[in-house]
Formats: C-alpha cells, structure tokens, sequence
C-alpha cells in the first residue's frame, strides 16, 4: 500500500544557513535540520556564495529532516521554497555548472554601475517600473557586471547557453534535473529587471543593463506547479509547489494578509514589509514598492524598508571582536550596560539600506570612552537594529497614512528576535507594542502554506491566518524623555556617517 502523503517540506535557504523542516498535516514541525555554509568576502563591500555549497546544504538538510521526522520520501505531499532574495548565480545550461560565485544581496560591487545609471538620468525608469531603487542590493546590476567581467559571458547569454537565476531557480533547476528553468513573481519582483505592474520581464530595462532575455527563467504565481524532485536524490518524486523569496513568504506565515499588517524579520538583514493590498502604493520616503505575493493570477502588493546588517551585527561581535561566544549570549551581556554612556553603532559595514540608500558609507561608532566595554558594545549593535526599525516603520506610516488613512499592526519574527533585551528595546524606540508569535520559523511556515494550500493539504488563507497565535507582546516602558533623547542620538550618529556628510 502507498504511504500516506500527509507531509510538506519547507526549504529555507537563507544568507547564512539552509534550514529544511518536514510539517505535517497539523501544521506542526515533525523533522528540522540546519547548516551554516562559508561566507565569501574576497574585498571590501564584496560578498559571495559558492552555489555548490549551497546545493550540497540543500541536500543534506533536506536528507536529515527527513531523517529526523522518521518518515519516507515518499509521504511528502510538497515542497515549498523560499530563498535569500537578489542573490545572483549564472550557469551553463548544458552542464549546470556556475560559471561564477553567487554574487550576494549583500555585494555592493556594482555601486560604480548604479551610480553612471543614475547620471544617465534613468532612475526614474527603473523606480518607476520595477518600484525598487537604483541600487547594487538589487540583482540587475549584479548580473550585468557578471556578465561583462566574466570572460565571454555575455556572446555565450546571447547565444542561449548560460542560465540566470535567484536562488529559487537555481534550486528548482537542479532538483528537478534540469527540467524546470522558473522563478515566482515575489523572487522575480527583486531583480531590477521585472515590470511589476505589468507582471512581466522588462524589455526596456533588459536593454538598458544589456541582459538577454533568452537567460531568464519564466515567472509564475507563488502557489503554482514548479516541476518534481528527481527521483535519485530522495528516493520519491516530489512535486514542488509553492515558492516565494524569504521576506513575502514570511508575510504569508505572519498571516498578514489584510491591507496595512505589517511584518519585520530580524534574520542576518531586517525587512519590514507592508500588506498594501492590490493597490500599489509609491513611496515618498524612499521604501521599496514589491510584490507581497500573487496567488490565482491576483498580485498583492507591499511596500518595504530593508536593512542590510542586523543580525550580522550580533556575528560580528561574535566572531569579529570575540566579545560573545554565542549569540544568545548578547541580550544578557546589553544588559548590563551603563545607562549612562550614549554608544551609538551605525553598522554601516555594507553602506545603508532603506530610507537612506548610501552604498558608498561604512560602519562607524560613536560616543566610545575608556568606560566603553562589551556590554555597551553589544547595547550598541543590538540597538541599531531598533533604531533603523524605527526609521522604517517612521517612512512607512507616512507613506501608508496618506494612501489609506489607517494605522498599522507590527508582528516580528527571525533569529534575532528570540532576544527579550532586543525585543523590549525594540518596543521601546518605536513607541508601540511588538508581537512575537509562536511560531518563529515564519518564513518556513509561508513557503509551506503555499505547497500545503496548492496540494490541497492545509487550509485557505483565511484559516489559516486564524492559527496565528502570539507567545509574548512587548509594550514600551522607556520614558519619552529618554526616547527623544537616544533617537536624536541616533539620528545625529547616521547623519556623521553618510557618505556626503
Ligand atoms: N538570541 C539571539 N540574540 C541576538 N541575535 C541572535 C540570537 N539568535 C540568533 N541571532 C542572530 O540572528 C541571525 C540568524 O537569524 P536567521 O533568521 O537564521 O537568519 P538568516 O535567515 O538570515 O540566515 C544571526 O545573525 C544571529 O547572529
Ligand atoms: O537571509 P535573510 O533572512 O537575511 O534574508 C535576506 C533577504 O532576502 C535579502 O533581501
């Protein structure tokens, strides 16, 4: 007799790790599995990923997940992908090879590029289409550099032999045996080359960074039938149903659903997204306008502020300065910082993202005296991640009151947020309550939904956003006085640190 297959795999694959978890048909995490791969930092502002190594985290995560749910292959219903956005591999469609090293969100080589773009006067172009900003975070650039500093690249893409993909297509391609060349419409609406009103590749914007079209994998809805395993690596085929970059699919396992919810994931970068419903809203304060999901042909849209270092501050005082041994341990060591010194962290170490988009700028601390140690450095790094929060939910209330009239509800989740130090400062700098739900693998949870929804196995949206539960709610205890003082601190410490101050 078959097996039952009442089981959906989830994929996460993120900038620093590679998480599978099998759910089952509850709901309910039945097997987990995590590895962390190399971080490649050959220069300054430069960050790559070896696809292979990525691949080989894929297979064996996904192999011990299994494992420890103590289940076959064969009773797994459906995988759902999410994927780190933006990162950009290029490979030889007859061999699969990477003819390059993943070029990572993170990788601000193309700043050069953005910024001649910029003096063409065709900024507006690109805002205007793909709702994002003319920046190297985006993938465009990344591929167009790839493309003219890797020998011969560019006449073998025109040429049809080399393949473009996120992390997702990459993936797909290689899971399905090279059956499947596709994305989805969140992972496609982060490249720079994606028209997101008209939902399709942008031919304007392809000629402008000079990209065959031919390299570009076709873009489908987020629930959608993205190919099957092969058979060989797991032992089962397994259809492959859903998909959707880390940030939407943590939208969907938030359950923010309704116009005006709002999500921020604090994994190595913080991403704040905003449910805008179909309506696409422009930002003023220079947030992104994106893809939330599109689902039956519908796309909803969001609008987000992305920080690029969060989480990666809390590794840098780990394994940079030494100042922790575990993570976990920098909620407690912030604790008993003196209340007394005002350190600021601007973690600049990558330039900053959203609202300010300043590739050029690097890290810098202020406000150090010979009292300064690490507890108040750890008290720094973790509270620039809720000064930059602030920052954001600051432009998006602006942008989201004068398109809606109505207020917003803030819902967080990732690694970082596991820290109660963080998550009560948090509360206290954006002066307003911060829910933490009880289940913070998130991200998972919406790229299994969508499988799960798709294979018919879970329940529809409504539902299942009933299932959302919060653990804890963080309220706001610091004083105003206090509040208005660090903020200004802050502001102050960003302002010293852009690159045209
Ligand atoms: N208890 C903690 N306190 C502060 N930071 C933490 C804690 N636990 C994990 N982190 C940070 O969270 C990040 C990992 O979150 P995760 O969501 O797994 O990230 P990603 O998906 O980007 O790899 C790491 O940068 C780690 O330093
Ligand atoms: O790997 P994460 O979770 O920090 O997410 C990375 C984002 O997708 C980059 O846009």
């Amino acid at each position: 007799m078959a097996a039952a297959k009442g089981y959906v795999l989830a994929i996460d694959q993120g900038t620093t790790s590679t998480r599978a978890i099998v759910f089952d048909k509850d709901m309910k995490i039945a097997g987990f599995a995590q590895e962390e791969f190399p971080q490649i930092f050959p220069k300054s502002g430069w960050v790559e990923h070896d696809p292979e190594d990525i691949w080989s985290s894929v297979l064996s995560t996904i192999r011990k997940a299994i494992k420890a749910a103590k289940i076959a292959a064969g009773e797994i219903a459906a995988i759902g992908i999410t994927n780190q956005r933006e990162t950009v591999v290029v490979w030889d469609r007859e061999t699969g090879k990477p003819i390059h090293n993943a070029i990572v969100w993170q990788d601000r080589r193309s700043a050069n590029d953005c910024e001649k773009l910029k003096a063409r006067g065709l900024e507006k172009k690109f805002v205007s289409r793909t709702g994002l900003i003319l920046d190297p975070y985006f993938s465009g650039t990344k591929l167009s550099w790839l493309l003219s500093n890797v020998k011969g690249a560019r006449a073998r893409a025109e040429k049809g032999e080399l393949c473009f993909g996120t992390i997702d297509t990459f993936l797909i391609w290689r899971l399905t045996g090279a059956k499947s060349f596709v994305t989805d419409a969140t992972n496609a609406s982060r490249t720079l080359i994606y028209n997101i009103g008209e939902n399709r590749w942008d031919k304007t914007l392809l000629d402008i960074l000079k990209i065959p079209a031919v390299m570009l994998p076709e873009v489908k809805d987020c629930a959608a039938d993205f190919g099957v395993t092969e058979e060989g690596l797991f032992g089962a085929e397994i259809p492959i149903l859903g998909v959707a970059g880390d940030q939407q699919a943590a939208v969907i396992g938030q359950a923010c659903f309704e116009p005006g919810m709002v999500k921020s994931t604090y994994g190595t970068g913080c991403f704040a997204v905003l449910n805008t419903g179909a309506k696409m809203v422009r930002s003023k304060n220079r947030l992104l306008t994106t893809i939330a999901y599109r689902l039956d042909g519908e796309t909803i849209y969001a609008l987000e502020g992305s920080i690029f270092i969060a989480g990666a501050a809390v590794q840098w005082l780990r394994d940079g300065l030494g100042v922790v041994e575990k993570a976990s341990q920098t909620g407690e060591l912030a604790a008993k910082a003196d209340p007394q010194q005002e350190v600021y962290l601007v973690p600049a170490f990558t330039g900053l993202g959203a609202p300010h988009w300043d590739a050029e700028s690097r890290g810098a601390m202020y406000g150090l005296t010979r009292n300064t140690g690490p507890a108040e450095l750890a008290a720094a790094a973790l509270e620039a991640v809720c000064f930059q929060t602030r920052d954001l939910l600051d432009a998006m209330h602006k942008d989201w009151r004068s398109a809606s009239g109505e207020d917003t509800v803030l819902r967080v989740d990732g690694g970082m947020v596991a820290s109660d130090w963080t998550m009560q400062r948090l509360a206290d700098l954006i002066d307003a309550p911060v829910d933490r739900p009880t289940i913070l693998e998130t991200t998972a949870l919406g790229a299994a939904w969508l499988a799960a929804s798709r294979a018919g196995l879970w329940p529809d949206r409504k539902t299942f956003a009933k299932t959302w539960a919060r653990e804890r709610r963080f309220e706001p205890e610091m004083s105003a006085k206090t509040r208005k003082a660090r903020l200004k601190g802050w502001k102050d410490a960003v302002r010293r640190t852009l690159s045209d101050s």
